[in-house]
């Protein structure tokens, strides 16, 4: 601990950080075969039991999230439907009500009953309705009042405010727009300027700031890319500089950082590994438009309809030592694995296993729960997006969600596999088609 003394506090924290993080990897190495596929389990019952227990009663200490109660809701049922357990009828029931009668008259969803209209609590209650799924669910919505909310909360400078006179930034953008673009309630007037307000949020860096002039952050950056994906602006990025910003915050550990020179967090492996999938998809893209060729998924409304395979497509044969068959070890999932899907495959941009290995050795706890950090205790937040995080980096080999993917893509069992997430929403893949359905046939 000595040479401790001679370095500064960030240089300190990183250094204890390292030490447990190898300590956790070191343990695993030198441990029996049959030890270390537990340690990569999952533990899907201790997962859900935990959540389930939150979803029914939380202590005292909650109270400080008493305006935050719509992400309560989706941060829980989200990883539910992530892990692919089924609600009771009753649960349903009482998530709609509850988020009912935090739907305010003029619009938009606040913390909890009776509280202001707020755009993140917004985005919080529209995607647990679309989680829950079914009419009751997606009908509770008021689409017209929300849409009213959304044209209050734009500013004329382009972006949106948080919530009636509060905070411009981009995650207000982000949120306004995902609830926009999943209700079918999408406009000019909500796009206009709005570009060019989140490419004023691109940084010297190459990653996204919360608003002009503040640091880039993982958050942000996939907030302002979804943000630009979602109005059809991508372009306007330099995105060049934002893959090389994002890949580049994957570090040591394995896990992301969410800015340059901070520790890693398990909370980033959605907010980092998201933005690297969706860019590594857009190039892809590029590159078979400029070769004149097929499409593939961003996860965009109209993509998951799309199921053929282009046989003919040269760019679709780059994971040429794939084998026709990969074996399927009574994962419980029925996937097969056949030649169908061997040019549907991908290297993915990052280090996809590295980082499937720090959620589960490192954020995960096996009596239920994701942390940020070793040492540190389990929440709900990072139990969503370290689990969203999870799906993401499992599914990054695919080039589009319909794809499943190898055994050898998961970390430890295939029954590890995650349902897979619409990357602009955060919601499970079948639960957006589902809602697509209802709001776009509507
Ligand atoms: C959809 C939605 C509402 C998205 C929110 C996106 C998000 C997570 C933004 C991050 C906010 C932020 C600046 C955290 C820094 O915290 P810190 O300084 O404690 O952490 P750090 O050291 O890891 O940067
Ligand atoms: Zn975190």
């Amino acid at each position: 601990m000595e040479e401790l003394s001679s370095i500064t506090v960030s240089q300190r924290e990183q250094f204890l950080v390292q030490n447990d993080v190898f300590g956790i990897y070191n343990d695993f190495h030198a441990s029996e075969i049959a030890t270390q596929k537990y340690l990569v389990e999952i533990q899907r019952d201790k997962q859900v039991d935990y959540l389930m227990k939150g979803l029914k009663q939380l202590g005292p200490l909650f109270s400080s999230l008493d305006a935050n109660r719509p992400w309560l809701c989706y941060w829980m049922l989200h990883s539910i439907a992530l892990l692919g357990e089924p609600l009771d009828d009753d649960l349903e029931h009482n998530i709609i009500d509850f988020l009912g009668r935090c739907q305010c008259s003029d619009g938009g969803y606040g913390g909890g009953p009776g509280q202001l209209p707020h755009l993140a609590t917004s985005y919080a209650a529209v995607n647990t309705l679309v989680t829950v799924g079914g009419d009751k669910a997606l009908s509770s919505i008021n689409r017209e009042k929300m849409s009213c909310f959304l044209r209050r909360m734009k500013d004329r400078s382009g972006g949106f405010r948080m919530h009636d006179m509060g905070e411009m930034d981009v995650r207000a953008c982000y949120t306004a727009i995902s609830i926009a673009s999943i209700l079918n309630i999408m406009d000019d007037e909500l796009t206009r300027g709005l570009g060019d307000y989140i490419v004023s949020c691109q940084t010297y860096e190459g990653g996204i700031a919360g608003e002009p002039g503040s640091e880039a952050h993982g958050g942000y950056t996939y907030c302002g890319l979804a943000t630009m994906i979602l109005i059809n602006e991508v372009n306007r990025l330099d995105l060049d500089t934002l893959m090389d910003w994002a890949v580049h915050r994957q570090g040591v550990e394995m896990g992301f950082q969410g800015r340059t020179n901070k520790l890693v967090d398990g909370c980033y492996t959605f907010w980092q590994a998201a933005p690297c999938v969706l860019l590594q998809r857009l190039y892809s893209n590029h590159d078979l438009e400029v070769h004149g060729s097929s499409h593939i998924s961003l996860g965009t409304d109209a993509d998951h309809k799309e199921h053929d395979h282009d046989e003919d497509d040269p760019e679709d044969s780059d994971d040429d030592d794939d084998s026709d068959e990969d074996s399927d070890e009574g994962c419980g999932h029925g996937v097969q694995h056949t030649s169908t899907y061997i040019n549907r495959r991908t290297q993915p941009v990052f280090d996809s296993l590295g980082l499937q290995r720090y959620v589960l050795l490192c954020s995960k706890k096996s009596d239920g729960g994701f942390r940020d950090k070793p040492r540190k205790a389990p929440d709900f937040y990072h139990t969503c997006y370290c689990l969203s995080g999870l799906s993401v980096a499992q599914h990054a080999w695919s080039k589009d969600e319909d794809t499943p993917p190898l055994t050898r893509d998961i970390l430890g069992s295939y029954s590890n596999l995650l349902e897979p997430v619409h990357l602009l929403h955060n919601v499970v893949m079948d639960r957006y088609n589902e809602a697509n359905e209802f709001f776009y046939s509507a």
